[in-house]
């Protein structure tokens, strides 16, 4: 292939990947919202660790292990923050609503529990 293929190949793959991962944080914050209602926390390590255990068990190559878990683990950061943002801005909105400034928190940019 010729570098101009293979920078549409690459930038159709950067497509899918796009929809992709915005799929699964549409499925995220659907868990973030069940979880928020039975009262179950955001993180969950040993979901996680199963998570990194799939991905590293799909894994054919060249990318390594290390590298793969990475980019995971970097994903999941995104969708735990894009959890708890949501959660906040509902709190801010209740908190609102009811006339309890106090209550209100800005939005969490990222960090574990
Ligand atoms: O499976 C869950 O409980 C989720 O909330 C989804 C998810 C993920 O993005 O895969 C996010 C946060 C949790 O710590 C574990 C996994």
């Amino acid at each position: 292939m010729t570098l101009e293929e293979l920078r549409k190949q690459i930038d159709e793959l950067d497509r899918q990947l796009v929809i992709l991962l915005s799929q699964r944080a549409e499925y995220a914050l659907e868990a973030g919202r069940l979880k928020v209602s039975t009262s179950l926390p955001i993180y969950e390590p040993v979901r996680e660790k199963t998570i990194y255990e799939n991905v590293r068990r799909e894994n054919k190559g060249p990318l390594p292990d290390i590298e793969l878990t990475h980019i995971f683990e970097r994903i999941i950061d995104v969708m735990r923050a894009l959890q708890r943002n949501e959660l906040a801005s509902q709190r801010n909105a209740q908190a609102s609503a009811a006339g309890h400034e106090a209550g209100a928190q800005a939005p969490e940019t990222g960090n574990r529990q």
